[in-house]
């Protein structure tokens, strides 16, 4: 009888998958980090998403202030929320630390921003009992100084009720029901506001009219949400592209640049 064995990866969390795409030792720089979509389990999305968005970007930096690095973490169902979330948040702290980097601006895409929303609303949890992601999201929020959420998920009750097909990835992340998911933008957005005015952190919503999979209910729910809650933030909503064109737009690519210094 063959008997399959795992491979045990050298490298748990994926760090060594991390994309350098430009990168300045100066002391003025500003860090972009991006995170990458693909519904937590589809391979074919990776850190290399971003790749002409940033070629883009470095094209503009004239004065090469600006670093961008692109995350990996591992995928569904092998591994399953919230344990895609501190892949991504291990890997941002690890390079943070070892590059010595300030100013983070972190562009997250689908998934990618679904992972950011969960990083801001890490207050919910009294610091006390927080876990050592937690606090290590908690850490980041100090050197986060904008984020970007394109095209993001932040309700998966909506989700469903929108796209009930798409439970085909959500049970991937969710095993035990959605309902493990703590970050419904309803019950943790005063937790949110807590955050963005303690670390000062600017918060840009960004959606494509012609986003395919994902309509403009889940951005229209957000920023209902952050409108109850009185929250600054900045909308750009534009004819991005398709669904998985929008992390390769040049405007997408100005809108960050033009915002990140
Ligand atoms: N490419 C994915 C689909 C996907 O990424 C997706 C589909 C609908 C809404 C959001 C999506 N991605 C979010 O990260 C898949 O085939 O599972």
């Amino acid at each position: 009888m063959s008997t399959t064995i795992k491979a045990i990866s050298p490298d748990p969390t994926l760090f060594n998958k991390t994309l350098t795409f430009q990168e300045t030792s100066k002391s003025s720089r500003e860090t972009v980090i991006y995170i990458h979509g693909g519904a937590w389990n589809d391979p074919s999305n990776t850190p290399n998403d971003f790749n002409s968005l940033a070629n883009v970007i470095k094209s503009m930096d004239v004065e090469s202030n600006i670093c961008q690095f692109s995350m990996e973490y591992r995928l569904s169902p092998e591994i399953t929320n919230p344990r895609n979330l501190y892949d991504v948040v291990a890997n941002i702290t690890r390079l943070v630390k070892e590059k010595g980097l300030t100013s983070l601006n972190i562009v997250g895409h689908s998934v990618g921003a679904t992972f950011i929303w969960q990083i801001l609303s890490v207050l919910k949890h009294p610091q006390e009992n927080m876990n050592e992601a937690q606090l290590q999201m908690l850490d980041l929020l100090r050197t986060v100084k904008r984020v970007f959420l394109l095209d993001g998920i932040y309700s998966l009750k909506e989700l469903l009720e929108e796209y009930p097909q798409y439970d085909c990835f959500t049970k991937l992340a969710f095993p035990d029901g959605i309902q493990m998911y703590e970050e419904e933008p309803s019950i943790v957005m005063s937790h949110v506001k807590k955050a963005l005015f303690r670390f000062h952190v600017d918060m840009h919503v960004v959606h494509s009219y012609r986003d395919e999979l994902l309509s403009l209910r889940q951005t229209n729910s957000l920023i209902a949400c952050l409108q109850n809650y009185q929250i600054n933030f900045r909308l750009y909503l534009d004819d991005l592209g398709l669904h998985n064109d929008v992390y390769k737009n040049d405007k997408v690519a100005k809108y960050i640049f033009d915002n990140t210094h």
